[in-house]
């Protein structure tokens, strides 16, 4: 493709996405946009109205003894109205400028954020050029818009302005109105050319600005600061803050250095057009071809012209950056979502959940995480599944989960391939505790009722799984019960409320168990190490607990302390991508394979001769 080509076609996909950004101000806003439009026109036209009046006053005035008093008066006084209501309908406008900018901004961040929560899987989460995207598009709703908006304003405003001043130079030195034009043109195409600069650099830097905000965050993260603090970290940390800082900073002063350059040149054409204009014009008064007023009315025109080519040159400075922020929010909202052909709904699982011959990879090229696993998890069952670190347990939960699809193989949900079910809906039949569960700044009720959310403000079910998590005393002697923050960082919106409160690692573990419990209609109960934080003592009859509470249903349990495992009725062991062995714990021991050896190994480890004392002593 030759340059202009490629310059044709980004200057339509410019004008698409300011016509984009245009019509969602205008649904957003119609009738304060359209207000805002004619006001915008009105204004345009008041300085050469202003100008024009100027002249035959001064006109008027420079007859001397012979001037017309009335009339001079007149036009004096309706110079200075139209001057004073100008700038009485700028303060509107610019009142109604900023009420659509609230408006629109709550459209974008409506729409963006509804995208992202819509976007099925975790793919996109863990793609750095989503997220750079995602950062360009959030700025969007910031900014951009809005700046669209008073871009296409400010160039209506200017071009009213523009047209008008020229005819009025028009009437005075032809040739002049002519050389202004050019000059300004050449001015607005040098400020494309640095606007262009400006976008093509925020898309280089957009990598730098997000390590620049995570070393940034990080420096102020609570669960970071300790340590942060244990390892001398900090000075590091901000070190590396600061190469991206100054990496930024040099690329963003080479493109102002070559923008300033730009500028001048700018400035001193202007300059040079001014000065003959104004030469020539001097000249003609002095010869006595014009008036006095012709002077006055050349000059504030001129002025005026400038003014009008300045205001564009000054929005079309960020409209490369705006037109990039808003394309990136356009092509978010282009990603597929939910529509689509309906998915079947989930039936309640009546069999089993079976993976055949899995194999699963998170990158193309990547290595292989499970290579042709055979599970069956029967409805009403318990499976344990054991493994080494990043044997892929946890990966396994995730694919149960439809956070991604497998590349080869099938994952069956009573026989029916889960690429055939409505995701979330399937999602509303698992019952899930993550290994790395989240810890929300919410209040300890909301932090357990988020697990259900049809049932979030329940407090009677948030207590009742809170009490098979063994965690409601302890959340009742909170200073404000199961209404308390559970935020070091976080206040309530008002500032007022309790803060600072946080659990134990062990309790807040518990409370991501009693969230996953909050769904009762659930046929898949899923524990990636779900006591890995607990005491030893509450281990024991949470296990029991949930034995309870997950019968009937099918369970994966997933743990390292095999002793948990003990009862499920079966135990796979993944090693490599594979399920190596599988059988009761019975079956397992009896094989004296990879499960009897972990399993021996952990039992050694609380060899001790006062330990079978203390037990025939229990018996006894
Ligand atoms: N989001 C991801 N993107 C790329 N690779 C990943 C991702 N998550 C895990 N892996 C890789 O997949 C493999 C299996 O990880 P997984 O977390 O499933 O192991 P695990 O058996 O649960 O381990 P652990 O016992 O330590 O929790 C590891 O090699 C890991 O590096």
């Amino acid at each position: 493709m030759t340059g202009e080509a490629v310059a044709r076609g980004l200057f339509r996909r410019a004008l698409r996405t300011v016509g984009a950004a245009l019509a969602l101000q205008w649904r957003g806003a119609p009738v304060l946009s359209a207000f805002s439009l004619t006001l915008t026109v009105c204004t345009g036209s008041v300085a050469a109205t202003g100008g024009w009046l100027t002249k035959h006053l001064l006109d008027e005035l420079a007859k001397g003894a012979a001037a017309d008093s009335g009339r001079a008066l007149a036009l004096g006084v309706g110079a200075a109205a139209i001057a004073g209501t100008a700038m009485a309908v700028l303060n509107v406008t610019e009142y109604l400028v900023s009420a659509i900018r609230w408006r629109v901004t709550l459209a974008v961040e409506r729409s963006l954020f509804g995208k992202v929560i819509e976007l099925e899987g975790l793919k996109y989460f863990e793609d750095p050029a989503f997220h750079g995207r995602l950062k360009l598009a959030h700025e969007a709703s910031q900014e951009a818009p809005y700046q669209l908006t008073e871009l296409v304003q400010t160039l209506l405003r200017s071009t009213v302005m523009v047209g008008t001043l020229s005819a009025v130079v028009l009437t005075v030195a032809p040739a002049m109105a002519l050389l202004l034009l050019l000059a300004g043109g050449v001015g607005l195409t040098a400020q494309l050319v640095r606007s262009r600069w400006g976008a093509e650099l925020s898309r280089t830097l957009v990598q730098t600005y997000r390590w620049r905000g995570f070393y940034s965050s990080l420096l102020v993260d609570v669960r970071a600061a300790k340590e942060i603090r244990l390892f001398g970290a900090g000075e590091l940390l901000l070190d590396r803050m600061l190469a991206a800082l100054l990496k930024a900073s040099s690329q963003e002063l080479n493109v102002a250095r070559r923008g300033a350059v730009l500028q001048v040149g700018l400035s001193l054409l202007t300059a040079a057009v001014t000065v003959v204009g104004t030469f020539i014009v001097v000249r003609g008064a002095v010869a006595g071809r014009l008036a006095i007023g012709d002077v006055a009315l050349f000059l504030s025109s001129v002025a005026g012209i400038q003014a009008a080519f300045n205001g564009v040159v000054m929005q079309l400075e960020g409209a490369g950056r705006s037109v990039l922020a808003f394309g990136s929010y356009l092509e978010l909202l282009a990603l597929p979502g939910r529509e689509g052909a309906p998915l079947q709904p989930v039936p309640a699982l009546r069999k089993g959940v079976e993976l055949r011959d899995a194999w699963f990879r998170y990158d193309a090229n990547g290595p292989w995480v499970l290579k042709g696993v055979n599970l069956f998890i029967p409805a009403g069952g318990s499976v344990g599944l054991v493994g080494v670190n990043g044997a892929g347990k946890s990966s396994l939960v995730k694919l149960l989960c439809r956070f991604y699809d497998l590349e080869k193989g099938q994952l069956l949900w009573d026989g029916v391939d889960v690429r055939e079910l409505d995701p979330r809906a399937l999602r509303l039949r698992l019952a899930v505790t993550f290994q790395d569960f989240m810890a929300y700044d919410f209040t300890a009720a909301e932090n357990i009722g988020l697990g259900d959310v049809a049932r979030f403000q329940d407090a009677a079910r948030v207590r009742a799984v809170a009490k098979l998590a063994e965690m409601d005393d302890t959340l009742c002697a909170l200073p404000s019960g199961y209404g308390t923050l559970l935020s070091r960082t976080l206040t309530d919106e008002e500032g007022g409320g309790t803060g600072g409160v946080s659990l134990s690692g062990g309790q807040w573990q518990r409370v991501a168990l009693a969230r996953s419990l909050m769904r009762e209609d659930v046929d898949l109960l899923i524990l990636d190490e779900p006591s890995s934080g607990l005491d030893a003592g509450a281990e024991y009859r949470i296990h029991q607990t949930l034995q309870r509470h997950g019968a009937g249903r099918a369970r994966l349990l997933i743990s390292h302390r095999l002793s948990t495992l003990r009862s499920a009725g079966l135990i796979a062991v993944l090693s490599d991508g594979q399920v190596v062995e599988q059988g009761t714990h019975d079956e397992l021991m009896a094989a004296g394979g990879e499960y009897a050896r972990l399993f021996c190994l952990q039992a050694s480890g609380y060899q001790d001769e006062r330990v079978a004392a203390r037990a025939t002593e229990d018996a006894a």
